[in-house]
């Protein structure tokens, strides 16, 4: 299993490419981080492999998720994860629908979808918050609350655009430990775009740093 970039390109009309060609592997279970200068690109990197670009935008080069061409292929088709840095929950459902809304299709009959979403609040830390308005959580259970229902739609990648970058430091590093331990456990390829050194360190994978941009 593993997401494959071959010598991806992406501009804006009339302007400028973006970052220069860029061809690469991330295997099942790192997380492999994404620097670069600020406007280079890699926000702009990561909605074009989870087929979310923006109009306007020239695309060449090919993605791969598991051997397969997903190029052209609609987001929803995709099952690629995109996490940003706010943790955006309906305000209109509570926590635990928040969570059911994530669901994978592939959890049928009412007890199981039942029994996912009560075991992701547990994981969460929120085994009794599955009434709560998402209004009342704090930045970390909100943070962690995401990441849940994120994982239970089954991806098989995980984006994630600057996912701690809004919390302080002491809930930056319990979400970052949290965030990376339960993506690890799922085996799945993880590209994460940080500013933030001790993020990239505690990804413990390759760094891969955009630039090259011509003038
Ligand atoms: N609709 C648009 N039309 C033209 N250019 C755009 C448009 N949207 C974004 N850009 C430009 O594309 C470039 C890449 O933006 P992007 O957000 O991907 O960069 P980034 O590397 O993620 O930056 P940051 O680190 O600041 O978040 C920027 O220079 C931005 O100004």
């Amino acid at each position: 299993m593993s997401l494959d970039l071959t010598r991806l390109s992406l501009r804006f009309a009339a302007q400028p490419v973006l970052f220069a060609p860029l061809t690469l592997h991330v295997p099942r279970g790192t997380i492999t981080t994404v620097t670069g200068p600020s406007g280079i690109g890699k926000s702009t990197l990561l909605d074009a492999i989870a087929g979310t670009l923006p109009g306007g935008v020239a695309m060449s080069g090919g993605i791969t998720l598991n051997g397969q061409d997903i190029t052209g292929q609609p987001a929803h088709r995709r099952r690629i994860g995109l996490l940003f840095q706010d943790a955006v929950l309906f305000g209109h459902l509570s926590v635990g629908d928040n969570l059911a809304f994530g669901l994978s299709p592939d959890i049928r009959g009412r007890a199981a979808r039942r029994k996912a979403v009560t075991t992701a609040l547990e994981q969460a830390g929120l085994g009794d918050m599955a009434s709560r308005d998402p209004a009342t959580l704090s930045g970390g259970q909100k943070a962690r609350v995401a990441l849940m229902r994120s994982l239970l739609a089954d991806p098989q990648a995980l984006l994630l655009d600057e996912p701690f970058s809004k919390l302080d430091a002491e809930l930056r590093d319990e979400v970052r430990s949290f965030t990376f331990a339960h993506v690890r456990a799922r085996g799945i390829p993880v590209l994460l775009v940080t500013h933030d050194h001790a993020d990239a360190q505690a990804a413990q994978g390759p760094i891969v740093a955009l630039g090259g941009r011509r003038p």
